[in-house]
């Protein structure tokens, strides 16, 4: 009897650790990354994908977003224990040491470098370590802080895994590699201003110059509609330029009207939880737009 407490409380600990340490690596954000990285990789080349490169680059780019997330974590450790949203995640609650995280976030960028360096090529290693610092020290430790336009400068970073999938599999820069990235930075502003809404009040306590903080609410609802309108037009890019065809030009078609639509409610037909229903659907409407470019290049 007196041996299973001490057998029980360890194995409990180490269940509850191991959660932490996911959780500083952003999993569902990176998951996401990770189908445009593979979408990437895919609209890349005409027939299949070798085997190598596309583990070891899913696997590096996917170690090096979450060393980013969780440098995050730890740059912003302070703010996000005064914040609603973000006090109970492991570095405010303690559930990670500082130093056993900086060792876990150093671990995985260097491990993911290394592994993009040595198995797919020096061109993908060095782009996303500069993804990583772009959102890691240029928009979490300066723009955040800096600028109401931090999530749209910041918002390149975030927005490179398809290009990341791309060289990793072709060795080279494409510019239909690209017109995925800018698809990704048109969407980020909406993304995230309709979240940053609806936790206005938790940025002005801590005094970050998020938009609707420095320019209001109405001014964002504004922002957000008119990002909905350049981000459906950025959508029609791969096929203006040939890269894909109908399949998605109709599915697209749909979901860049239901954003329209979704930031139209917001600025003029606003009830509780609009916001948060626009913030929910950019991320279906990312996921089903990159399932549509694989869809379509198959079919
Ligand atoms: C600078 C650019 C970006 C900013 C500022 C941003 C901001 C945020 C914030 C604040 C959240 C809420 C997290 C939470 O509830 O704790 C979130 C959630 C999310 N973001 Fe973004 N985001 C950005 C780019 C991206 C990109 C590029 C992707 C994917 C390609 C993405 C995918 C997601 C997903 C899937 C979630 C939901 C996560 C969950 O439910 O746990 N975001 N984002
Ligand atoms: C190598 C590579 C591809 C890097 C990209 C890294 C990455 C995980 C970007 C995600 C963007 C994101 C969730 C920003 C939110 O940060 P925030 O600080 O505004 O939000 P928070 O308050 O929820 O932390």
């Amino acid at each position: 009897m007196a041996k299973s407490i001490p057998l029980g409380a360890p194995q409990a600990s180490v269940k509850l650790n191991w959660r932490a340490y996911l959780e500083m690596t952003k999993p569902k954000v990176v998951a996401l990354m990770l189908l445009t990285v593979l979408v990437g990789m895919c609209l890349a080349l005409p027939g299949a994908v070798p085997l190598q490169p596309l583990l070891a680059g899913l696997v590096g780019v996917a170690m090096m977003a979450g060393a980013a997330a969780a440098m995050n974590h730890l740059i912003d450790r302070r703010i996000d224990a005064q914040m609603a949203r973000t006090y109970n995640r492991p570095l405010p609650k303690g559930k990670v040491p500082v130093s056993h995280a900086i060792a876990f976030a150093g671990g995985l960028a260097v491990g993911g470098f290394a592994l993009l360096y040595l198995v797919v090529n020096a061109l993908t290693a060095w782009l996303t370590l500069a993804s990583l610092l772009g959102y890691a020290l240029v928009y979490t430790a300066y723009l955040k802080r800096a600028t109401p336009q931090n999530i749209v400068i910041g918002g390149l970073a975030g927005a490179m895994p398809p290009l990341l999938g791309w060289t990793s599999v072709t060795n080279e820069f494409h510019g239909h590699g690209l017109l995925l990235v800018i698809i990704i930075f048109t969407w980020t502003p909406p993304h995230f201003w309709a979240l940053a809404i609806h936790r206005r009040a938790d940025y002005a306590k801590v005094d970050i110059p998020m938009l609707p903080v420095t320019h209001g609410v109405e001014f964002t609802k504004t922002c957000i509609f008119l990002y909905t309108l350049l981000l459906a037009v950025a959508c029609l890019l791969p096929v203006l330029v040939g890269m894909s065809g109908v399949i998605y030009l109709v599915g697209s078609t749909l979901l860049s009207l239901g954003f329209i639509y979704k930031a139209w409610q917001l600025k003029y037909h606003e009830q509780a939880g609009t916001a948060m229903g626009v913030f929910r659907f950019s991320i279906y409407h990312l996921m089903l737009l990159f399932i549509l470019l694989l869809v379509d290049h198959y079919l």
